[in-house]
């Protein structure tokens, strides 16, 4: 094992990006999904699924984020899948952001940190996906343990689904969104880092347009794009002038192409190609 620090999670992105492109591919192995490529809804069929898109994509694509939920509902055995994909796809030169939307009192959270954020753990992760509802300041003891070792923290503020915008666009005691007091939080988080801040932000592809300051310097996750109605072309309204820092991601819109390992790898070119043209023609 070695004890040398890796170094951020910003700057490993921005390289990622610069030689991948500009796209993270979710695993989410829905029931649905196992299904349609001839899988059976059980642990066996969960390690076809997600060893496929990960020997398919680890090489190819920036970023990979495995979809928790999905991994937890068969219980250990599940987790141990998750396990092992993380680390097939961490030796295959992707950064594995793990979506759980982790968020509890500080104390707790501190043991979320350990799960997903402390370079010892069988979970260990190059990003995690929290949730700031508990305050923002909850999130400490996950920010800490990112700093710690190099490894990254993407906090929701405008998410993708309509519901979001109940709580996210609600405006708080000084005038400003919900939205955007998280942002700015995140904006401090990254202050003095170059070439990026390793403290992202999750923002809908499917927003429109966001009303929100967007400049956080550090990544903006943009979930949505395909199986909700986002395309690559709707990232310049959402996005602006920070469309560079864009991570935008899709799940179901790439993993309905498998289980052949050659048509994933094409529909995932084809989501960064229309990214790099949405950004250039920007
Ligand atoms: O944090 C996320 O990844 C996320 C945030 C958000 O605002 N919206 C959102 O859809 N997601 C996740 O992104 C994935 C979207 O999947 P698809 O709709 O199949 O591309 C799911 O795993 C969601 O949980």
């Amino acid at each position: 094992m070695t004890t040398e620090r890796q170094e951020d999670f910003g700057a490993r992105l921005r390289r990622a990006i610069d030689t991948r492109g500009q796209l993270c591919v979710g695993i989410d192995p829905h029931a649905s999904l196992l299904a349609d490529w001839g899988l059976g809804d059980g642990v066996g069929g969960l390690e076809r699924f997600t060893m496929t898109v990960v020997e398919a994509l680890g090489e190819q694509v920036a970023v990979l984020k495995p979809q928790s939920a999905f991994f937890e509902r068969f219980g250990s055995r599940g987790v141990a899948v998750l396990e092992r994909a993380v680390a097939a796809a961490r030796q295959a030169g992707a950064l594995v952001l793990m979506d759980a939307k982790r968020g509890d009192i500080g104390s707790t959270m501190a043991a979320y940190a350990a799960t997903y954020l402390d370079k010892d753990s069988p979970l260990f992760s190059d990003a995690l996906t929290v949730s700031p509802y508990l305050g923002f300041g909850s999130l400490r003891p996950a920010l800490d343990a990112a700093r710690i070792s190099g490894s990254g923290v993407f906090v929701l503020a405008l998410t993708s689904n309509p519901e979001g915008a109940q709580v996210q666009r609600a405006t708080a005691a000084d005038g400003r969104t919900v939205a955007q007091l998280v942002l700015d939080d995140i904006r401090a988080e990254n202050a003095g880092a170059a070439p990026l801040g390793s403290v992202g932000a999750v923002v809908g592809a499917t927003l429109g347009e966001a009303g929100v300051d967007l400049a956080v310097n550090g990544p903006l996750l943009a979930p949505g794009v395909g199986a909700q109605g986002a395309t690559p072309a709707d990232l310049p309204g959402v996005f602006g002038a920070a469309l560079g820092d864009v991570l935008p991601s899709v799940s179901r819109g790439v993993l309905r192409h498998g289980p052949d390992a050659a048509a994933l790898r094409a529909a995932a070119l084809r989501y960064a190609d229309e990214v790099r043209a949405a950004v250039e023609g920007a």
